[in-house]
């Protein structure tokens, strides 16, 4: 899978083939190995130049050997031979160079990239580091600062960014092999040594003592308890200080431990997830690649408020045309200038022009008639959405896609609205729309999979991780979520504090707990969602919020607190205090603590110590069954829709795979337990309750999780 010929007369040119990526598999390893030993080997061959076929030159090694045992050539030992062959190697680089493929370019002794190439070594974002080499020849090549962000950050750079650092001799907007064959004939007969990486030592940096330390105080932080970006600063502390033998024993010695652990696997389970949702099916038979899509070129978002104009931004900055309806003339005239705002900001940032002329402005919801995607944004009320869905439904174009952008309402009701209603979809976004990369894509029961297709690829178009899901009560994020924090509150009514919770889960990844998460995104949000499913409301003869409700246990606490008029970090108080509204640094604030020991001795509570593991499990484990619900009735497809939805969507660390990932981590039948556990505990909360599918897989021998889907039909073709 590496293919020899001989060019112009005497350059040897061997070309990576293995599509998609010319990742680097066994066979690909074994035939560079040929391939260099024939070139060297043959008296005619002057000079050699290393290329991938279909535009790509290669995206690193190949991922899915990593889960079993390796077989064939290893990569440190053929990159050495290319290093010291004593005839010169250009590497002719296109598409991608990533990972193992760009160590192999920098183990040849001249690069040259067209400009549309990427550049990287993203190992760390599947828990590795750089190990055939590129810890060690990197930072030789473009100094120690360049080589540490790139290494523990995954990025990729672009050609003219690589060329700049000295990543690369030249680009080219030609034929690149062409321009590599050329420049291989003219270097021949020229010292090699100095084009040899792995013999130079690292340019001097002033301060690299503090700049190590630096970079590893800004890397656990932003890590979150992932191991690999750490010891990607260890590797290059060892190229920068040691002799290049040295630094690759020490290379060796980080990536055996990365390699096996478990976070290595939960990120390469989450790259795989992130692409395998691409491939969506509905119940009905339908899949993304039966289905084609509509043709979109004109949108409109109705409602300007918070989320609408994230979604009008990420539209237009896509290249779509958008149709921004608002019917205050006020609310108009401020979105029109956040928008504005918001673009120019993301233009500056991005280094390009903003593409304000791409939003028309209107008040009348008319203009939307010529649209082919509308998005509907109004404020989250039933009765309101119905409205808009049937002006819509008489408005608008035939064949145009209509699509809510709600966290939870009923797809299904509002299609009931329309002339067509299998042209409605729900469309999730995540606030800030704009920024946040997770879109649930929702289809109701009636929604046709050419509208789940068009929504899917819009989705795609506008840069999101779009994941379809059937429609159901909060769909899968926020049904799960639900759970979550249910327990977190019990868990203040037993004992806990909100610190202590949310300490726990800030441990086990997450970028803020619950508690510091609600007073971010506002208390009184969900005060008004449980007001409006009548949970909330104090009984009428004893004043109080039952603490059972619908025949299940109910926490008021949250509601009481938002009765104090305590919403968070807009009105400086909430479940922390802060200096002041809108200030973003939260303290303990006794007047809670107080609070919840009143609460608890009015309600006869006795508080107990409640440590970090009840947490976890309680919370976490929670959540995790009703994921198992979701998939046993067909919400989301298999657990990789719900991991990607939980790793993107609500800062779930990826480390950890995602809700599923872990469950399947820990062991099917130790959360089985546990939850059988809590659940004789508390037998008045429901989501304790061990659901069916869960036992089924345990009861089938705990398969692993790429197998669950296969139990799943298995389970449901019995039914
Ligand atoms: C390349 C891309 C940018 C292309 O993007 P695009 O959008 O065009 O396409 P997709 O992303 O949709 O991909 C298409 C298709 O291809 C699959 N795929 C992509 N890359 C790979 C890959 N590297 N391997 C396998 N498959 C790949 C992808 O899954 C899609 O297929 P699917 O069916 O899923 O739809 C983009 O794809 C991309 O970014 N790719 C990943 C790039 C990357 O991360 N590369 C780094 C790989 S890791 C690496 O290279 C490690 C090296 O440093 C080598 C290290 C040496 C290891 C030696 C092992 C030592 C073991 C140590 C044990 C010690 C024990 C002891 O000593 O005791």
């Amino acid at each position: 899978m590496a293919a020899f010929a001989r060019v112009s007369g005497s350059v040897g040119l061997i070309t990576l083939q293995n599509p998609p990526v010319n990742a680097l598999s066994a066979a690909v390893r074994q035939g560079i190995v040929d391939s260099v030993q024939r070139a060297l080997r043959e008296p005619e061959v002057k000079c050699v130049v290393i290329c991938g076929q279909n535009g790509i030159f290669c995206g690193g090694a190949d991922i899915r050997e990593f889960s079993g045992p390796m077989s064939g050539p290893p990569l440190i030992p053929m990159i050495h031979s290319i290093e010291v062959a004593a005839k010169p190697v250009v590497a002719a680089i296109e598409g991608s160079a990533l990972g193992g493929g760009l160590e192999i370019a920098l183990g040849c002794h001249y690069r040259i990239a067209h400009s549309k190439t990427r550049l990287g070594l993203p190992e760390v974002t599947l828990g590795l580091l750089p190990a055939a080499g590129g810890s060690q020849r990197l930072p030789r090549l473009i100094g120690v600062p360049a080589a540490l962000d790139l290494i523990t950050t995954g990025r990729h750079v672009t050609a003219a960014e690589a060329l700049q650092l000295g990543m690369v001799d030249q680009v080219t907007d030609r034929n690149v092999t062409d321009v590599a064959v050329k420049f291989a004939l003219s270097v021949v007969g020229k010292p090699l040594d100095a084009r040899r990486i792995s013999m130079h030592s690292c340019p001097h940096s002033p301060d690299l003592d503090e700049l190590f330390e630096r970079t590893m105080q800004h890397v656990r932080q932003r890590a979150r308890g992932a191991i690999a970006p750490v010891a990607c600063v260890q590797a290059v502390r060892a190229a920068a200080t040691l002799p290049y033998a040295q630094g690759m024993e020490k290379e060796r010695e980080l990536m055996a431990t990365l390699f096996t652990s478990g976070q290595a696997r939960a990120l390469q389970y989450c790259f795989f997830a992130q692409r395998a949702i691409g491939r969506w099916s509905m119940p009905s038979g339908a899949r993304w690649d039966t289905s084609k899509p509509r043709p979109v070129h004109k949108t409109a978002v109705i409602g300007l408020g918070t989320m609408g104009r994230g979604i009008a931004v990420t539209l237009a900055q896509a290249g779509f045309p958008v149709i921004a309806v608002e019917n205050h003339e006020k609310q108009l005239m401020a979105a029109k200038q956040a928008i504005s705002g918001m673009l120019e900001r993301g233009a500056k940032r991005r280094g390009v022009t903003p593409v304000l002329n791409k939003i028309t402005y209107s008040r009348d919801i008319q203009s939307v008639a010529n649209a082919d995607l509308v998005i509907e944004a109004v404020f989250e009320d039933m009765a309101l959405k119905e409205k808009v869905f049937q002006q819509l439904s008489a408005i608008c174009k035939p064949g145009a896609l209509l699509c809510t952008n709600t966290s939870g309402l009923n797809i299904d009701h509002l299609a009931s609205q329309v002339r067509n209603p299998e042209l409605v979809v729900g469309m999730h976004f995540f606030a800030p729309a704009h920024v946040m990369k997770l879109l649930e894509v929702v289809y109701g029961p009636r929604s046709s999979s050419e509208a789940l297709a068009t929504a899917m690829a819009v989705g795609k178009k506008i840069g999101k991780v779009s994941v379809a899901v059937g429609n159901c009560q909060g769909f899968v994020g926020n049904r799960m979520l639900e759970h979550y924090v249910e327990q977190a509150l019990f868990l203040l009514e037993e004992g806990a504090t909100p610190e202590l919770v949310d300490q726990a889960l800030e441990e086990f990844g997450f970028a803020m707990g619950v508690f510091r998460m609600s007073d971010l995104s506002g208390l009184d949000i969900g005060w008004r969602v449980r007001k409006g499913k009548g949970l909330a409301v104090p009984d009428p003869t004893t004043g109080q919020t039952a603490r059972v409700q619908q025949g299940r246990r109910y926490s008021p606490v949250a509601d009481l607190i938002c009765e104090q008029g305590r919403f968070g970090q807009k009105t400086g108080q909430g479940w922390y205090q802060y200096n002041t509204p809108g200030s973003r640094v939260g303290k303990p604030d006794p007047w809670v603590h107080n609070f919840l020991k009143d609460y608890r001795a009015r309600h006869g509570l006795v508080a107990r110590r409640i440590d970090h593991q009840e947490v976890l499990e309680r919370c976490l484990y929670s959540m995790i069954n009703e994921g198992f619900r979701i998939l046993e009735d067909g919400i989301a497809a298999g657990p990789e829709d719900i991991d990607v939805i939980y790793v993107f969507g609500y800062s779930w660390p990826r480390h950890r795979g995602g809700p599923m990932f872990y469950a399947h981590m820990v062991g099917l039948p130790k959360v089985l337990e546990r939850l059988e556990h809590y659940h004789q505990a508390h037998p008045d909360v429901p989501s304790l309750q061990p659901c069916n599918l869960l036992r089924k897989l345990v009861a089938n021998g705990s398969p692993p999780i790429q197998k669950w889907k296969e139990v799943m039909k298995k389970i449901n073709s019995r039914l």
